[in-house]
């Protein structure tokens, strides 16, 4: 006999290819109405509770035999709206992934849930007594455990016992949904009377009743007929014997755990010409409500930020939401403060270093419609706005905006496609612009919006360039140049900042044998140690995973005593600094110094403090901070950037030796920017020491064209690994005749299967293949089937494999 009834179409959360397609439940009879795409549900699957997200509603549909009903459904209302859904299964075919991790990439995982079927007592049997008796007995009333836990703590008889219990109906089975974490709620106290009632009942009570009048009154007072319940201020009795009068009511609504630092409101400045004519541009484009790109070049110091703001204020004022996306690291209490102190508590944040209830509770407020304004890091980009009017990307030429696991989504990407979505505008900023970003303007996919000066006038400070040849052959050894010293010292006694750049942390890149060349490697992983100390001791990390090894002073291979580090990192700038100026103050960012929560933000305050006349770091301190008394940057070594084996080393260098060189004179005074290199004369050195974009980017532009690399292809890279090296090889080999065999258009370019950058990580060997082509429409079948069987073979032989589309990286 077939039914009729409504069918919920589910995406189990469950890794693995096998299961990426929806599965068809049924909804039971009292849900049919209440069902809804971006639910949370929980479903048997294989015998097991699987959680799961409904992705498809049809009701009027048959409902087969073995078709299995929804367990549960955990939302009242969706906790991902259909645009996001949609959303997902853009990103399955843009990138190469199966739902559930699209999914995964947008659901914080805050909103995780298990199904767990557990016994209880029944309630509708009488239970004799010599069960009552029993520890068992006692074991689930207090427990509700699950079927498992009881065999583990009571054996065969204790299961024996359980089975024939839950046959008597002593004892039922019940499904219990645990969640990661709930959504925070607060209480609050709604009038259900008119002011004068409330006022008059408070009379009655003044006597008998002190805490009762209290709050009727302060009821009566409020502005909005309502209070939020303190605990602390009222007790339960009091509030329940205001409620039984009918007088008020108990109202249970949710909040967010995450509480602001108070920051005093802001006034916004007068905008220089330049930010107006900006701002009135985009003003014009949200006003048409159609979709529009822009790139905003601003030059360090400009005031983005303040172009952001005004255009955020624009966007509300139709009605509509905002998203800003930063820079994990530069997301910083002090930038989120600069928002906070316009808008208050209409902005919501997210980012990693929130708690997971943090994150659920403001990923709830934005849901609600709470908060109109998201601030956030990568993932933010998913933010579940309802009507998106403005998505900005701060430093747009970051490259961590492209996330390096599975789905490989890029934020850039995805920002322009949810723009498009609801025909918002997407503000992209920088003061050194991707050639991505410049490609699409080229091509006439965005606008370019310019800000050439600083927004307080001064000039962009003096880039020198130190060619150390000539140090060493002037005899100084030192890591500083005579004219960085100098400098250093005229900043510090002159009561002004120093910041020290340097891209490697640690205190030296490597350990090499001077007698017979061997350099000292990570017994896992295809990499030399990197040697760092700490309070005095010596020890050899790997980058890659957790080995660690003291050190020795004898070489491992040759052992002669004549181990020496090459390669200086930022703890050996700091004691060099220490020993050459021991009355200086120095503090240090970078991820070593920076791992603990809190870490870097009492870091920032601290310099901001000028608790320190030098602040040493790696790129960290490259992104958006304002220091307003740091008068010279230096950089140490220009050439660690240039050396990486990456296509895209001229451009970071330029990235990173501009953003640096823009922390330098922002306020008081002119600054002044060394920049030290062995390699003086090359261009991406030459062009950012003049400030000189243009050059920087024909040159860089017309390397990319000849040697055929983003924007002028897209490229995909695949990487197989595996303990054995023949497997990894193999896979890689397989994937790549499989490209071959098909036919792919003339434009396309395979790299043959080869050895990845870094041969051997965590004793699994690495091969990739690289793959470029203009279109990725027009080669997406054939690679997606061809990952999909080379995964499926891997994984049963306990390797891995992964697609990165539109990579930006190879290896
Ligand atoms: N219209 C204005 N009038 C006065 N000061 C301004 C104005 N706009 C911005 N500023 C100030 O100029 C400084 C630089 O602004 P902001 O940090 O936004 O620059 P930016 O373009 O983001 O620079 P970067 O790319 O280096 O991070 C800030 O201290 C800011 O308060
Ligand atoms: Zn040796
Ligand atoms: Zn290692």
């Amino acid at each position: 006999m077939t039914r009729i009834g409504t069918v919920v179409e589910v995406i189990i959360d469950s890794p693995g290819l096998a299961l990426d397609k929806p599965f068809s439940y049924y909804a039971p009879e009292h849900q049919t109405a209440s069902v809804q795409a971006g639910q949370r549900v929980v479903v048997s699957f294989h015998h097991q509770h699987k959680a799961g997200i409904i992705w498809a509603v049809r009701p009027n549909e048959e409902i087969t035999d073995n078709m299995k009903p929804l367990l549960d459904v955990v939302d009242e209302q969706p906790v991902l709206t259909r645009e996001q859904l949609e959303l997902a299964e853009w990103l399955c075919t843009r990138y190469v992934c199966t739902l559930n991790d699209a999914l995964s990439a947008i659901l914080p995982g805050a909103f995780r849930v298990k199904g767990k079927m557990t016994v209880r007592l029944g309630t509708s049997v009488d239970v004799p007594d010599d069960v009552l008796a029993t520890p068992l007995w006692k074991y689930v009333a207090d427990h509700s455990p699950s079927v498992k836990e009881v065999s583990a703590k009571f054996g065969r008889t204790g299961k024996a016992q359980l089975d024939a219990w839950l046959e008597h109906g002593f004892l039922v089975q019940h499904l219990a949904i645990q969640e990661e974490v709930k959504a925070s709620v607060k209480n609050w106290i709604v009038a259900e009377k008119p002011s004068s009632a409330l006022l008059a009942a408070a009379q009655n009570r003044e006597k008998r009743a002190r805490r009762q009048a209290d709050l009727l009154r302060q009821l009566a007072e409020s502005d909005r007929g309502e209070i939020e319940w303190s605990r602390r201020v009222y007790n339960k009795g009091t509030v329940a014997a205001v409620v039984s009068e009918g007088l008020a009511s108990v109202d249970e609504r949710p909040t967010s755990r995450l509480s602001w630092v108070e920051v005093p409101a802001a006034v916004a400045p007068v905008l220089t010409e330049g930010q107006s004519r900006v701002v009135s541009r985009i003003g014009m484009t949200l006003d048409a409500g159609k979709h529009q790109t822009y790139l905003l070049h601003g030059v360090t110091g400009s005031g983005k930020t303040e172009v952001y703001i005004r255009s955020i204020e624009a966007t509300l004022q139709k009605g509509k939401s905002a998203i800003v996306l930063v820079p994990e690291i530069a997301l910083t209490p002090q930038m989120v403060g600069r928002f906070y102190a316009r808008f208050g508590e209409r902005i919501a944040v997210l980012h990693s270093g929130l708690t997971m209830g943090e994150r659920r509770d403001e990923w709830g407020r934005i849901l609600r419609g709470e908060a109109n304004i998201v601030i956030g890091a990568r993932s933010a980009v998913f933010a579940p706005v309802t009507r998106l009017g403005l998505l900005i990307v701060d430093e747009e030429h970051e490259p961590s905006y492209k996330q390096e696991e599975s789905p490989h989504y890029d934020a850039r990407d995805v920002a322009i496609r949810r723009s498009e979505t609801f025909g918002a505008v997407t503000l992209f900023g920088s003061a050194t612009p991707s050639l991505q970003a410049l490609h699409l303007v080229e091509q006439g996919q965005a606008q370019i919006l310019m800000l050439p000066v600083r927004a307080n006038k001064r000039p962009l400070p003096r880039v020198d360039v130190i060619d150390m040849r000539d140090e060493l052959r002037e005899g100084n050894k030192s890591l500083f140049s005579s004219r960085l010293a100098d400098e250093i010292e005229a900043t510090v006694s002159a009561n002004q900042q120093v910041i020290l750049f340097l891209n490697r942390r640690g205190y030296a890149a490597s350990m090499l044998c001077r007698a017979c060349g061997e350099r000292i490697r990570c017994p896992h992983c295809d990499i030399s140690l990197t040697v760092h100390r700490q309070g005095g001791q010596m020890s050899l990390r790997c980058h890659y995973c957790a080995y660690e090894e003291p050190y020795r002073a004898n070489c491992p291979a040759c052992k002669e005593p004549a181990l020496r580090a090459f390669g200086i990192g930022t703890e050996q700038i700091e004691e060099a600094l220490k020993e050459q100026w021991p009355h200086l103050r120095v503090l240090r960012m970078d991820v070593d110094t920076t791992r603990t929560k809190g870490s870097l933000q009492r870091i920032v305050e601290g310099f901001e403090r000028r608790e320190a006349d030098v602040l040493i770091g790696t790129q960290m301190i490259a992104k958006g901070l304002d220091f307003p008394h740091v008068r010279l940057v230096g950089v140490i070594a220009a050439d660690t950037m240039l050396s990486v084996p990456d296509y895209r080393a001229n451009e970071r260098t330029f990235q990173l030796l501009t953003q640096v060189a823009g922390r330098a004179g922002r306020a008081e005074t002119d600054g002044v920017t060394i920049i030290q290199t062995y390699r003086p004369e090359h261009f991406a050195i030459t062009a950012s020491s003049r400030h000189d974009f243009q050059t920087f980017y024909q040159e860089e532009r017309s390397q990319r064209e000849v040697f055929r690399y983003p924007p002028f292809c897209e490229m995909a890279v695949f990487l197989a690994s595996h303990e054995d090296e023949r497997l990894a090889r193999g896979a890689a080999s397989r994937f790549e005749r499989e490209l071959r065999r098909a036919s792919l258009p003339d434009d396309v370019a395979i790299i043959p299967a080869s050895p990845s950058g870094i041969q051997r990580i965590e004793d699994k060997f690495r091969y990739q293949v690289v793959l470029k082509y203009q279109h990725w429409d027009s080669v997406r079948a054939v690679v997606d089937g061809a990952f999909r069987l080379v995964k499926l073979k891997m994984n049963q032989y306990g390797g891995a494999c992964r697609l990165d589309v539109n990579a930006q990286r190879i290896g």
